[in-house]
């Protein structure tokens, strides 16, 4: 089976840069769990963070992003992959945060979840724009932190356990994104 892999610079510096101007002032309400389609819930217990509205071209970009990792990702994962659903832009404040979960390929959760493959999360903050917020791995008892450097990515097998620890300090925007099953 194979585990996350890192992926550096998938965001080029202007990218994020163009990311960060549109991420700062965009609309968002809070994040909700089992479901991102209206119906979805909010459940502060579960998932602390604002969800960010994004402009069509700034999805856009994101998609493009995105895709281009698509090669890799099949090569790394050994599998095909379908449709990206659509990028979550999330921001994380002070105390915000998502406990340990499962993004979906769990067949008994019957929602749309259980088609998704690969998770990735990549990051437009810099490690050093916050502290807390760090992206662990749960491997029965083991713990990975995932450090990643701004415009890089890691992707994961969407049942992998993870969880974004409480934010103590400074401002997280990162983009949650899952290809679903082909
Ligand atoms: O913000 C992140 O880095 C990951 C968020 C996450 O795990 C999720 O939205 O499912
Ligand atoms: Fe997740």
């Amino acid at each position: 089976m194979s585990g996350p892999l890192a992926i550096e610079a998938v965001l080029s510096p202007a990218d994020l840069k163009t990311l960060l101007a549109a991420l700062r002032t965009a609309a968002s309400h809070p994040a909700t769990v089992i479901d991102p389609t209206p119906g979805g819930v909010v459940m502060a217990q579960v998932r602390r963070t604002q969800r960010l509205e994004l402009d069509a071209a700034t999805e856009a970009l994101i998609r493009a992003r995105l895709e281009a990792q698509r090669p890799r990702l099949e090569a790394h994962f050994g599998q095909r992959l379908g449709p990206l659903e659509t990028p979550q832009a999330l921001r994380y404040g002070p105390g915000d945060y998502f406990v340990a979960h499962q993004d979906g390929n769990t067949p008994l959760v019957h929602d749309r979840s259980r088609h998704r493959r690969v998770s990735i999360s990549l990051l437009i903050s810099a490690p050093d724009d916050y502290a807390g917020g760090d992206l662990v791995f749960h491997d029965g008892a083991e713990r990975r932190t995932a450090v990643i450097p701004a415009g890089c990515a890691v992707a994961f097998r969407a049942e992998t356990t993870h969880e974004v620890t409480p934010l103590a300090t400074g401002e997280r925007f990162s983009l949650a994104a899952w290809w679903m099953a082909p």
